[in-house]
């Protein structure tokens, strides 16, 4: 028989933890069979008990054979009520934030900000879609005083329903841009997509944290009436002296805070985790603490130094907004010499060829020392830089690299995902 949400939850409370993947199984968990591209987690869940998951809730009863299994209609709808049912016994202020680009670094910045002053979780990594972040609710226990929830999507809908697991008090949209424009349908489309946090919040009496120097942002937030509306980056409010290589700023009261985060787009990421901690009552000098301790991990707007170069390594996405981004700010950099290395973007769709073509307009004026370009989709940057490097594929990129070192140069690496420009880095 179908076991009830109710009792399901029951049973969670007796859990040490929750997870999908047996790979990963601690002592105690309850593990939850999902159903990939790859493989039934219905078939592991013996696997799961054996390696000491407490429970196992399955959604085939041929695998149901004893108590230990709990049968569901479905593995993924399960794990997302479950959340959601969990979420509804929590009384914590829960922070939900979207945008295009910069949502993991703003949501590490407002975690390490807050927890100046609050036992906080926030989203690991970037679980941030339809099964982490039902994981991530389930990870919140009693002793935590706060929640930082990332939600992730590429179309309509999606942050809809993730806020209808989250249930954030309150919101924040870091930006609206052209990442996953193929899913969404256009800007327009991205805009209404990431826009369902702001409507949650609106109808919930949420409050949400808005970007003053945002205009399409500002817009959204007119469009609906919330029960609060907290504005950042309002004139004068910062004083950014450097956003190369890393950004330096001064606060309301004139304390220079350095950095280690490149680029003036992360000076909004850095604005809207400074906003949430003063309204949550965290000291501005804990705060401003907080945020020059944070480092970037994981190839995210990274400045490494190797041998006599200096490698912006952003290869962790790449779409036409943070592209713009990365160059603008590798533009403004002080150095003898500067290359870029750029790899498709990804999930563009049927604008795809035509924004790769526009990237080739804005990398041609940065007048770079040398361009290398990879990737099936960059051969339409080709048209406004006649005199690039352009590889198909990494191998030879790899080989071309090998035989070109560079010496005191600046060397910007961006791409998506897909494309793991970071491979770049064992060779310059
Ligand atoms: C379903 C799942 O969790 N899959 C993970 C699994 O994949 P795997 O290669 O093993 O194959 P399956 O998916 O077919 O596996 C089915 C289940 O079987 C389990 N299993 C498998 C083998 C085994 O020996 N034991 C098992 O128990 C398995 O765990 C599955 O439950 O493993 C991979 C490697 O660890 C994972 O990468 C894979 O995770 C998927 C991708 C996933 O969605 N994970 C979420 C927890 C998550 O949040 N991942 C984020 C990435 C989020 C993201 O891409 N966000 C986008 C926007 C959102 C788009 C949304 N529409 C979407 O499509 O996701 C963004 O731009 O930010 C992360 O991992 O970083
Ligand atoms: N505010 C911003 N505006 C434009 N681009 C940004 C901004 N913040 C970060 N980026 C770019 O996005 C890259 C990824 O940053 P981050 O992981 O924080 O974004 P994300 O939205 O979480 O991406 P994903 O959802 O794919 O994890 C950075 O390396 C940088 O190139
Ligand atoms: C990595 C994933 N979250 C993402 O941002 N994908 C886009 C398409 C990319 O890799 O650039």
């Amino acid at each position: 028989m179908v076991i009830s949400i109710p009792d399901l939850y029951d049973r969670y409370r007796e859990c040490a933890g929750v997870s999908t993947d047996t790979r990963k199984i601690t002592e105690g968990c309850l593990y939850v069979a999902l159903k990939g591209d790859k493989f039934d987690g219905n078939l592991f869940a013996n696997d799961a008990l054996e390696k000491g998951a407490r429970y196992a809730v399955v959604d085939n009863p041929d695998v149901a054979t004893d108590s230990r299994y709990l049968l569901v209609d479905d593995g993924l709808t399960a794990l997302q009520e479950l959340a959601r049912h969990h979420r509804n016994t929590l009384t914590i202020p829960v922070i939900g934030l979207t945008g295009s680009n910069g949502k993991t670094t703003t949501k590490e910045l407002i975690l390490n900000v807050l927890s100046r002053k609050y036992v906080t979780y926030a989203t690991q990594g970037n679980l941030n879609n339809h099964i982490g972040v039902p994981l991530t609710l389930l990870a919140l226990d009693d002793h935590y005083e706060m929640a930082v929830v990332e939600m992730g999507a590429n179309h309509q809908g999606e942050i809809r329903l993730l806020s209808s697991i989250a249930q954030p008090t309150h919101g924040l949209i870091t930006n609206v841009g052209k990442a996953h424009l193929e899913g969404f349908g256009g800007i327009e489309g991205v805009r209404k997509g990431k826009g369902e946090l702001f409507d949650f919040l609106a109808e919930t009496g949420g409050t949400v944290f808005v970007n003053a120097q945002s205009e399409v942002l500002v817009a959204m937030q007119k469009e609906r009436l919330f029960r609060e509306a907290i504005f950042y980056q309002l004139r004068d409010q910062y004083e950014i002296l450097a956003d190369n290589p890393v950004v330096v700023f001064k606060d309301e009261a004139g304390r220079v805070v350095t950095t280690h985060l490149t680029g003036r787009y992360n000076f909004d990421n850095i604005a809207a985790a400074l906003s949430i901690g003063k309204f949550f009552g965290v000291p501005a000098e804990d705060a401003n603490d907080a945020v020059a301790a944070y480092n970037p991990t994981n190839n995210r707007s990274q400045v490494i130094r190797k041998g006599s170069n200096t490698l912006l390594m952003d290869a962790y996405n790449a779409n036409p907004s943070s592209m713009a981004a990365a160059l603008q700010n590798f533009i403004k950099l002080d150095a003898p010499k500067k290359v870029v290395i750029l790899g498709d973007m990804y999930e563009l769709g049927e604008e795809s060829p035509a924004e790769h073509a526009a990237l080739g307009e804005l990398i041609a004026q940065g007048q770079f020392d040398t361009v290398i370009l990879a990737g099936q989709d960059m051969r339409y940057a080709l048209a406004s830089l006649p005199k690039a490097y352009y590889f198909p594929d990494k191998f030879s990129l790899h080989n071309w690299i090998m035989d070109n070192p560079f010496e005191n140069t600046a060397i910007l690496i961006k791409g998506s995902r897909g494309m793991g420009l970071e491979s770049v880095v064992q060779f310059l």
